[in-house]
């Protein structure tokens, strides 16, 4: 037991570091269409199932709430929370509509989705992916294994090459907790942080 343990925590570290070696470009050019959108007034809405939904919420709170510093609330929906409309929506369509009508009653064009699945294939997710497109959101996917139906679909898939999923969700959440970084310092800070694009200024 102590070396699953140690190896538990070895496994998850090692998975961060490969996840952003191979990804660090990918991360920062989408990261930045999804700041840019924001700071236009664009909103973001998030969906997942099980830790995923939690991940969800958890990074929804950070950007209406606070990250790392005081500004004003940022625009951001888990789908995930509210148990009328998911039982409602389970109950008279389909659980695999839960999030997809939602989308279609809150989404905008220019808004942005994230969906995050492990296996990538999770039919509620993927029905939400295919409705965002439909009224032209960008869609963002946080996916593991082989990216599954979420890597086809999303116009920008990141896949953490794993087939554990908990290990999967770890990427993910650190994952989250650098893009609510990147859009509070985007938006908030001094351009000494992005000095090719110089927008960074206080609102
Ligand atoms: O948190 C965990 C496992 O760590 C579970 O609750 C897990 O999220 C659930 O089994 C999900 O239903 C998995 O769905 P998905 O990631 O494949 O879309
Ligand atoms: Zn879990």
């Amino acid at each position: 037991m102590k070396e699953l343990i140690y190896y538990s925590f070895v496994e998850s570290a090692d998975l961060k570091r490969a996840f952003v070696e191979e990804n660090r470009e990918k991360i920062y050019t989408v990261f930045l269409e999804i700041a840019k959108r924001v700071k236009e007034g664009r909103k973001i809405l998030l969906c997942g199932n099980g830790g995923s939904a939690a991940d969800c919420q958890h990074i929804a709170a950070e950007l209406v709430g606070r990250f790392g510093m005081e500004r004003r609330p940022l625009p951001a929906v888990a789908l995930t929370t509210d148990t009328s409309i998911l039982t409602a929506v389970g109950n008279d369509y389909s659980f695999d509509r839960i999030f997809e009508r939602q989308v279609g009653a809150l989404g905008e064009e220019g808004d942005v989705l994230i969906a995050i699945s492990t296996s990538g294939n999770s039919k509620n997710v993927i029905n939400a992916v295919l409705k965002a497109k439909e009224k032209k959101l960008l869609t963002v996917g946080f996916s593991g294994r082989d990216g599954g139906e979420l890597a086809k679909v999303a116009d920008h898939c990141f896949v953490v090459k794993s087939f554990s999923t908990p290990r999967i969700q770890e990427v993910h959440i650190t994952l989250g907790h650098v893009l609510c970084d990147f859009i509070e310092k985007y938006l908030f800070s001094y351009d000494s942080y992005f000095p090719p694009f110089g927008e960074g200024s206080q609102q």
